[in-house]
């Protein structure tokens, strides 16, 4: 059944992203992106209110959104699949089940976040609240989850569009993130030495009074010469 289920999705187009590795714009344009008017391929935007995210995050939200009307500020959209990033990242036809595992939980239970980026001040802000499925201690936010969080947030102000990896990250936890709170994740790129990409970040409470964790990330641009990347 599943297998049918699969093979039918497949057909449509479904399971696939766009082909040859093209990029949709970053768009503001509403929660789903039409990509290819051949393969009627349309991806889901999830970077965008539903009804789990809480009162703090939605005013963030509205916040920003303003700050986005006068174009120094771009609201990031967000999808399951990786393959709208770089077809090169995954081979799709090998893993048609794959998925960015920050978009694979059902709203509210996992990663609810939306992000910012000014380009002109190599920024990016993330407005991150944390569902039941990432506790680690009683009540307390998984350092883990919170250091995925810190990673593609500071990836995101190191580099839009380029295919880069982490090759450092490190992190200092100064108190813990209370479940279902919402957190404002400030990274910015200080520095780039060649394909080196140095970016700095903090994660604070909303109202910014509580600083929950520093963290400095270098990210390496991959060298196309070199087949293993
Ligand atoms: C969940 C996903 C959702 C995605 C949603 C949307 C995402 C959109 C945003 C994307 C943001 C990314 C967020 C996730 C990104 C990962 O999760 S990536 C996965 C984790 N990272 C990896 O797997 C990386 C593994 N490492 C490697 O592939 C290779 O070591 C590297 C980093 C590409 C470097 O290899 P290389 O190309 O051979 O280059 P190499 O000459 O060794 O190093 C280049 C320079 O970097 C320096 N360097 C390299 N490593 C280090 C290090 N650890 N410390 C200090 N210096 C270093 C070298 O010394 C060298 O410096 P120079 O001599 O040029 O001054």
């Amino acid at each position: 059944m599943l297998r049918s289920c699969l093979a039918r999705l497949r057909t449509l187009g479904a399971l696939r992203g766009p082909r040859g590795g093209a990029r949709p714009p970053a768009t503001d344009t509403g929660p789903a992106l039409r990509l290819f008017s051949s393969e009627e391929v349309i991806l889901k935007d999830y970077s965008v209110p539903n009804p789990s995210w809480s009162k703090d995050l939605r005013l963030l939200y509205d916040q920003y959104m303003k700050k986005c009307e006068d174009g120094s500020w771009k609201r990031l959209p967000s999808y399951r699949d990786v393959a709208h990033l770089d077809s090169k990242l995954i081979k799709e036809e090998q893993m048609p089940q794959a998925r960015i595992f920050i978009r694979s939980y059902e709203d509210g239970l996992g990663f609810e976040f939306v992000m910012f980026h000014n380009d002109v001040e190599k920024k990016t802000v993330c407005l991150f609240q944390g569902g039941p499925y990432l506790q680690g201690l009683s009540g307390w936010l998984h350092g883990g989850a919170m250091a995925t969080m810190i990673d593609i947030t500071s990836g995101m102000a190191a580099s839009i569009g380029e295919r880069i990896v982490t090759a450092n990250l490190n992190i200092d936890f100064k108190r813990p993130v209370p479940l279902y709170s919402v957190v404002v994740i400030n990274s910015q790129l200080y520095k780039a030495e060649g394909r080196k990409l140095f970016v700095s970040c903090d994660v604070r409470s909303v109202d910014g009074k509580t600083l929950y964790a520093e963290a400095t990330s270098l990210f390496v641009k991959l060298d196309p010469e070199k087949s293993s990347t």
